[in-house]
């Protein structure tokens, strides 16, 4: 287990579990366990769930989310937190108040709405209490396409539209880092890059830090195998971060990660259909990369890559 100044390095998700194992809880504590870190849950519900679909959700009550965050934090402890399938208003307003009571240096939220299926993870009165509550408490917001246009409350169509959603959603996390995931994104657009270059076909992850805008591009995997890709790539960010990554370093140190599970899962045979991702895959935390550049994981490594710098818009 990864020690830091003597100290075991623990990291806390506070989600739903998926019972195929490739989403939520499962995702989160193998993920934690790939960057060498010790991994305590705080479950939110319960999904029947496989490669196939969501076949059952079943919400575990508000106050005993809370009393399972008191267990963790009052002992165990956490170097880094995150947040994934939170359900309802009631639970997201007990995760709030619980941190408030218990409160974590390092907070990721993935604002979890929907399976890739298109079942609904987040009732819909629940998107603004998520908001209003959470994402204040957000050292980092981890929205796919989907989850920033909701957020928002506006389509997402072409890079501006990206930009101008991170400033938007910057807004809301009162100095926390948006990070909006390129996996969603419409070919139409992908084969622009957002910052003046040429990166076809790249998954590319958008950073901004009420500064400037960082990009993170990767190569696109042919794959249907991405189920969990979200969770598997916010767990990575608290797992670096809880190991003492910069953010920015943790944001690559994850990026790199579910680009190398992605790949691995590639021809594997877990399930019929959305497959999971491969959590074995080698993790590493990344040092040394700075705000407001362009880099390209190419080779098993970052480089800087050629475009314009700094505020695109
Ligand atoms: N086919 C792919 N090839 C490479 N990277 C991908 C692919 N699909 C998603 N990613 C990356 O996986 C991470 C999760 O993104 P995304 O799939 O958009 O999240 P979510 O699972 O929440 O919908 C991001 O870093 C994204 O760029
Ligand atoms: C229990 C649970 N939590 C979260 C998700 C969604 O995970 P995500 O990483 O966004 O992956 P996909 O569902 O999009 O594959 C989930 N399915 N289950």
């Amino acid at each position: 287990m990864l020690r830091v100044n003597g100290h075991v390095v623990r990291a806390l998700t506070v989600a739903g579990s998926d019972s195929g194992g490739g989403a939520g809880i499962q995702a989160d504590l193998k993920t934690f366990a790939a960057f060498g870190v010790y991994g305590a849950s705080v479950i939110t519900g319960l999904t029947a769930q496989n490669t196939l679909g969501v076949q059952g959700v079943r919400y575990v009550d508000p106050a005993f989310v809370r009393e399972q965050m008191r267990s963790v934090l009052t002992d165990i402890g956490a170097d880094a937190a995150k947040t994934g399938m939170l359900g309802s208003a009631a639970i997201i307003e007990a995760v709030a108040e619980g941190f408030a009571e218990y409160p974590v240096r390092a907070l990721i939220v993935d604002p979890v709405m929907v399976a890739k299926g298109g079942e609904p993870l987040l009732d819909a009165d629940a998107v603004s209490v998520l908001k209003q509550r959470l994402l204040p408490l957000a050292s980092v917001v981890t929205p796919n396409l989907p989850e920033a246009e909701a957020l928002v409350g506006g389509r997402i169509v072409s890079w501006d539209d990206c930009h101008q959603a991170a400033r938007e959603l910057f807004r809301f996390t009162g100095g926390g880092l948006v990070v909006i995931k390129g996996g969603h994104v419409q070919k139409d657009w992908a084969g622009q890059s957002p910052y003046g270059g040429s990166l076809v076909p790249h998954a590319v992850d958008v950073v901004f830090d009420g500064d400037a805008f960082t990009y993170f591009a990767a190569m696109r995997i042919p794959s249907h195998r991405t189920h969990g890709t979200g969770c598997t790539f916010s767990a990575a960010i608290t797992a670096a971060r809880a190991a003492g990554a910069s953010w920015i370093d943790a944001i690559a140190s994850a990026k790199a990660f579910i680009s190398e599970a992605i790949r691995r899962a590639q021809d594997w045979d877990v399930g019929g259909g959305h497959g999971p991702t491969d959590h074995s895959a080698p993790a590493q935390v990344v040092h040394g990369l700075s705000a407001g550049r362009c880099y390209a994981y190419v080779g098993g490594t970052w480089e800087e890559v050629a475009g314009r710098r700094g505020n695109p818009v």
